[in-house]
Formats: C-alpha cells, structure tokens, sequence
C-alpha cells in the first residue's frame, strides 16, 4: 500500500484502476530482460502501425527513470490536462488515435534525475493507472524498463486482465539470457507471452544494403523455439530508424518500404490479427476456456504454449 494510504483509499484506487482498464481492450506489457534493446521502439512503432490499421491505442510509459517514450513520438512538450481539481487527467495526444502517458510531462526539468525507490515507482504507476482518462481504447501498450522489478511487478499486478508480454530481445547471447528471464518472470506470474521480438537482427549497409550479423542474427528466434513460445519477427538495425526516433518523427511513415518498417507492421498485424479492434475486447490471450480457435482463431498460436503447459 502507498505510503500514507488508508484501506479505504487502496479500495478507491482499485476501482478507479479498474474502471478505467474495463474500457480498453488489450493490454500488452513490453519487457526485455537487458537494456537498449528496443523496447520503446517496438512500443512506439507498434502503436504507430495499430493507429494506421485503425485502432485507437494508448501508451503507458513506465520506465520512470529513462521516460523516453515521448521524446521519441516527437510530443515530450505536450501537457497533460487535468479535470475534477487535479484528480484525474487526459493524456497528450501524440497524433489522433495514439495517446500517451508518461512521467516525462509532469517533469518540468527534463535533466532532473528521478530518485525513487521501489515504494515510490509502485505507487506513481497505480496513481497513472487511477487517474489517466485514457477513454475506450482497442489497446493500452506499456513500455516498462529493463528487467522484472518494481515496475513490471506492478503493472502485472495491478492491470486486471492484461492482455500478455511481448519480450523484446537482441540476438546477442548475453541479451538472449536475460530474454529468457522475461519468459519466466511472465509464466511465475501466469501472464500469457505474446511472443519474442528479435531486435537489432543484423545491421543493414546505407550504402551498399547488405546485412552484417553485428549482434549475431537469430538468437531470439531461437530461445523463442527452445522456450516453447511465440516468434514474433526479427528487425534489423538501420540508420533511418535510429535518425526517425531522435527527431521524434514516425518511422513507418517516413520509411513505409524499409526492411524494418515491413517487419514492425507485419508484427502488428500477427498482434491484431484476423480479430477487428471493436471485437478484440472479448479475446483473451491468457488461455482461457474464452480463448479457443473459434472464438479467436487469429491468436490460437498465441494461446498454444499457455495450453501446452
Ligand atoms: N532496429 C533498430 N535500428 C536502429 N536503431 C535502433 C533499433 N532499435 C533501437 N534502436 C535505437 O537504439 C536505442 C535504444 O533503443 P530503445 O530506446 O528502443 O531501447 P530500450 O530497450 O527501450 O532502452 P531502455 O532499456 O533504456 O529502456 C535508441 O536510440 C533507438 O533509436
């Protein structure tokens, strides 16, 4: 409990938690075990490929200590408008059907260090998820730091229903080792695994186009195999992405044909496949009785492993 926080006001808080998370129909965590991997940047372009397929969706931000969520979709200066003296707030639209929420707009020094522990961090991700009037939304996609600490803890925790974890990983081994870690952390807390992404999966050229293994290629395939849960897709390393994210503009907008554009979308698509944004409220990656081939034959892939063990 927050400290300060009576059993009553933890009652509150729950409700609030939950009434806002019954509006929103998936909820996806995004992990990785190791740092930079690419986490924000599956989320980000994830969402950026869901808006233009047509959903609306929202992006939590709960990497506190590095929020750079913002930063990256270009809206780090946006404000986050409050309502019922302070009590609730909208988050920053970033383009219309994508909102986002993050600790980044309530720091007015952007270079001021966030000196939380655990206690802190928990209590500020249950203040988002109480108070941020995020709408109805098709899904909530939460970036989270690295590892599976206080943060991803909570998040799993407290979201009722969350949807499942993507695990975002390098091919590199010693990313691969902490990937694996990820899985397990998702299957102790009976959180279904969406899949791995393979990040950073070989470096293509600018200038001649061809694909040099610098952090190997096909590790995170490989671990998903061994582990038993879904693959994803791999995306390379490319120059372009890297420049789009620093100047906060959209990948797959500016880059619609790129080898890792084609790969983002098409990683979408496995996510949001085959259901329609409006009918995805009722599926349920968890593995559940309501998850089966006819009521979501799209994500029975998904569900296999759950099923499996
Ligand atoms: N496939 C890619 N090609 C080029 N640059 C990339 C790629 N993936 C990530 N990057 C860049 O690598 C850096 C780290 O990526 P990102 O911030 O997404 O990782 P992260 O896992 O969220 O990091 P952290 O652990 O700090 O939260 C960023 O500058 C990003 O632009």
């Amino acid at each position: 409990m927050a400290e300060g926080m009576d059993f009553a006001e933890r009652i509150a808080e729950d409700k609030a938690i939950r009434a806002h998370m019954d509006k929103i129909g998936r909820k996806i965590l995004i992990m990785s075990g190791k740092g930079g991997v690419g986490k924000t940047t599956v989320t980000i372009n994830l969402a950026n490929a869901l808006v233009d397929s047509g959903c609306t969706v929202g992006i939590l931000d709960t990497d506190l200590h590095g929020p750079n969520v913002a930063k990256m979709l270009g809206c780090e200066d946006g404000i986050l408008q409050t309502e019922d003296g302070g009590k609730s707030f909208f988050p920053v639209e970033s383009r219309p059907g994508l909102k986002v929420m993050s600790l980044a707009f309530a720091i007015p020094d952007k270079d001021a260090p966030i000196v939380w522990r655990g206690p802190m961090k928990m209590a500020a991700i249950r203040q988002f998820l109480a108070q941020a009037d995020w709408g109805t939304l098709d899904y909530l996609l939460i970036d989270s730091p690295p590892g599976t600490g206080d943060e991803q803890l909570t998040v799993c925790q407290t979201i009722p229903e969350l949807t499942g974890t993507i695990i975002v990983t390098t091919p590199q081994e010693v990313a691969v080792l902490d990937a694996r870690r990820s899985v397990n952390f998702s299957r102790k807390l009976q959180v279904a695994i969406l899949g791995v992404v393979e990040n950073m999966s070989g470096l293509i050229c600018p200038h001649c186009n061809e694909e040099i293994p610098l952090f190997g290629i096909g590790g995170g395939k490989k671990m998903a195999e061994d582990m038993k849960v879904p693959f994803l897709g791999r995306i390379p390393i490319e120059v372009s992405l890297r420049e789009a994210e620093d100047a906060g503009k959209s990948y797959l907008q500016s880059q619609p044909g790129s080898a890792s554009s084609m790969a983002l979308k098409q990683i979408a698509q496995i996510i949001n496949a085959g259901t329609a944004c409006s009918t995805s409220r009722s599926t349920d990656f968890a593995g559940t009785e309501t998850c089966s081939a006819s009521a979501c034959s799209s994500c029975s892939s998904h569900c296999t492993s759950r099923k499996e063990k």
